[in-house]
């Protein structure tokens, strides 16, 4: 079901600019998901964000972001998920408006009516969030003709949120620091994918929250002194290199078993144990990999081709252990100017 919520007042400034209507420039932005094809997470920094080795892969799940000149400020939300994306102030998209129209001293005399095409899962590990707020910053730009440097907005991305400098770049990259500092990687191929997306999100916070308690639990500490620097794995970008899926697929599960590329998997289970059977019933379809994606609790199944991820999205869907499962290839490209 498509829902479509409206909120007055939700977007950049509080005030009708002079004599401004609601008028047919619209810029759109159509901005990818990412699946964290590895996630090295260290300690607690005394910032109390987590030091990262963050392998980005953007994949072709996208949310699209329309601004138009507005009488006053607006914000609308469309698709499947619509009724889990807040309408007030604490809208990425909006903040991420509002703070361009600031980097530019524009305070609040262009208002806009920002709308939100959802179709990344909400608060499904895949940066959906993220997302909006980056194509906000591009939509917005173009339609005040701000003419932001690229660096400038990846500076401002990373003000928003750790995730959002990726969501602006696309394609794979190397995020370290919080993850927020982005080297591009080389990709030399297509990877298919299949995400099971599951009923109700996981909260990052929470998810990282955990990861320290079990951490802790089993005695190897959460702080940078006791976990030490994580680092990307060298086969991993090897494999990415190569577009090689069999060899990335190995990579994602590096010592067999339920072993994970991404450090947040046991803390996503632990919070979320039904995740268990979703991960076993992609693999058990023919999936070369399943990992969860990010902090969960979307799944990611790495398939050999199309035709398998066709039979692996089926396969999960009949499980009934997902609400719904999509399938995706990577990389894909950042966001950019639709229309
Ligand atoms: C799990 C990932 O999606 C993997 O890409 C990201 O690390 C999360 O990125 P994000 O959603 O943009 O997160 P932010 O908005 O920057 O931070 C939200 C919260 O997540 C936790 N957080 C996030 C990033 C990080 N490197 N360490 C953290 O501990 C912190 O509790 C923080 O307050
Ligand atoms: N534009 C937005 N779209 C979706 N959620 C938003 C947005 N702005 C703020 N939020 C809030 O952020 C929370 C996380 O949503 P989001 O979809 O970004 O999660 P996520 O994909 O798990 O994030 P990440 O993978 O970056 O950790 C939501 O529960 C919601 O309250």
């Amino acid at each position: 079901m498509t829902t479509d919520r409206t909120s007055a007042g939700a977007t950049n400034g509080a005030g009708a600019g002079a004599g401004a209507g609601e008028d047919s420039r619209t810029v759109t932005v159509r901005v990818p998901a990412k699946v964290n094809v590895q996630l090295a997470v260290g300690g607690i920094r005394p910032d109390g964000f987590h030091g990262l080795a963050n392998v980005f892969l953007a994949v072709s799940l996208y949310d699209e972001v329309s601004a138009t000149p507005a009488a006053t400020p607006r914000l609308t939300v469309s698709g499947a998920d619509a009724g889990q994306v807040p309408l007030d102030d604490s809208n990425l998209a909006v903040r991420a408006a509002r703070a361009l129209a600031t980097h530019h001293g524009l305070g609040e005399s262009d208002p806009v009516h920002l709308h939100l095409s959802k179709d990344i899962p909400v608060a499904g590990g895949m940066a959906g969030g993220s997302a909006d707020a980056a194509g906000a910053l591009l939509a917005c730009d173009a339609l005040w003709n701000t003419r932001t440097s690229h660096d400038e907005l990846l500076a401002l991305c990373a003000e928003l949120g750790s995730d959002v400098p990726f969501s602006l770049l696309g394609g794979a990259a190397l995020g370290r620091g919080r993850g927020e500092l982005l080297t591009p990687l080389e990709v030399g191929g297509t990877f298919h994918w299949v995400f099971a997306v599951a009923d109700g999100g996981l909260s990052t916070p929470a998810v990282y929250g955990e990861c320290d308690r079990l951490r802790e639990a089993s005695g190897g500490g959460a702080t940078v002194a006791d976990v030490g620097e994580p680092e990307p794995a060298p086969a991993l970008l090897d494999a990415l290199r190569t577009g090689d899926a069999t060899a990335l697929a190995a990579a994602l599960a590096p010592h067999g078993g339920g072993s994970s590329s991404n450090d947040l998997q046991s803390a996503a289970l632990s919070l979320r144990p039904s995740l268990a059977a979703t991960l076993h019933a992609g693999t058990a379809a023919g999936a070369l990999a399943a990992l969860v994606s990010g902090s969960g609790p979307t799944c990611a199944f790495l398939t050999k081709d199309a035709d398998s991820a066709e039979t692996v999205a089926a396969a999960l869907l009949a499980s009934g252990t997902c609400r719904t499962a999509r399938r995706a290839t990577g990389p894909a490209p950042g966001a950019t100017v639709v229309g």
